[in-house]
């Protein structure tokens, strides 16, 4: 039985799955790209493709291709004017991340509806799709680690002593670390109840489908996530549809 590789590569981390001649969707590893370099996944032999998504560094990139030593063709998805239904906004097609591409291709597979996808990982991506497959826009904001580092990078008094810890939502801080962190944790919060705000006054949707993914979903609260569907799969998803086509 033959097999498809399917990678979704962001900044920070690296999603891998195998697609079956049947195409169902085997999730591989989710890895940073240190751990990529230091254990490198050891992949079953009869993949006959590999599909990448990426939107890393050239140095992740490379180090991609230092794993994939075996000679297999690399198929690189990119985002486009218009495919499987979905419509780029973008007078650049090209210039939108193809994992927010991917992730509305995922989503418009899946069903026909107006759908708002929250993606925050290294940068949190909001996108608009709407249910006649029109991508109506969307925003690029730091993501809860990008705005944790940028502020102890460029104010001197502003430190963070709590190695990898993320903040509470709904609670203040008393320490230099606790103020940082719970204030971008909640700056997060805040930027998803922004979103659904727009969609309901400025779009005037009502009844719609909310996608969240990406690393920071563990800070969002409860009742904001029962609203939506958590669905970290979803640029890999959208990734497989390309995959029935490719060669
Ligand atoms: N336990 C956690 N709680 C909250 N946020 C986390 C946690 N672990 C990782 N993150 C966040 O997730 C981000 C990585 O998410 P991911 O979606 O894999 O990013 P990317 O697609 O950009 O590689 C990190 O930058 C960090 O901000
Ligand atoms: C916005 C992003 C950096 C998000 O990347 P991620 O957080 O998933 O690593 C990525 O989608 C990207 O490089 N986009 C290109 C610019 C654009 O979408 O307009
Ligand atoms: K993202």
């Amino acid at each position: 039985m033959t097999t498809k590789l399917l990678l979704d590569a962001g900044n920070s981390r690296i999603k891998a799955a195998l697609l079956s001649s049947e195409y169902q969707l085997e999730p591989l590893f989710n890895y940073s790209y240190e751990e990529l370099e230091a254990h490198p996944f050891v992949l079953p032999n009869n993949i006959t493709e590999t599909l990448l998504a990426s939107v890393a560094s050239q140095t992740n990139e490379a180090k991609i291709r230092a794993w994939l030593t075996e000679a297999m063709p690399i198929h690189h998805v990119s985002s486009e004017t218009r495919a499987f239904g979905v419509t780029n906004s973008y007078q650049s097609p090209q210039n939108l991340g193809v994992d927010r591409w991917l992730a509305m291709i995922g989503a418009y597979t899946e069903r026909q509806e107006n759908t708002l996808i929250i993606d925050a990982g290294t940068a949190i991506t909001v996108d608009w799709l709407a249910a006649d497959g029109a991508h109506l826009g969307g925003w690029i904001v730091p993501g809860v680690s990008l705005m944790q580092e940028s502020i102890v990078a460029r104010a001197p008094r502003v430190f963070n002593d709590l190695d990898s810890a993320f903040g509470r939502v709904n609670e203040l801080g008393n320490s230099t670390p606790d103020a940082l962190l719970n204030g971008c944790a909640n700056a997060f919060v805040g930027l998803v109840k922004q979103a659904l705000s727009v969609s309901e006054t400025e779009l005037d949707w009502f009844d719609y489908r909310i996608i969240y993914l990406g690393g920071s979903l563990p800070l969002l609260p409860a009742e904001l996530k029962r609203r939506g569907e958590s669905r970290t799969d979803m640029v890999l998803q959208g990734l497989a549809k390309y995959a029935t086509q490719a060669s």
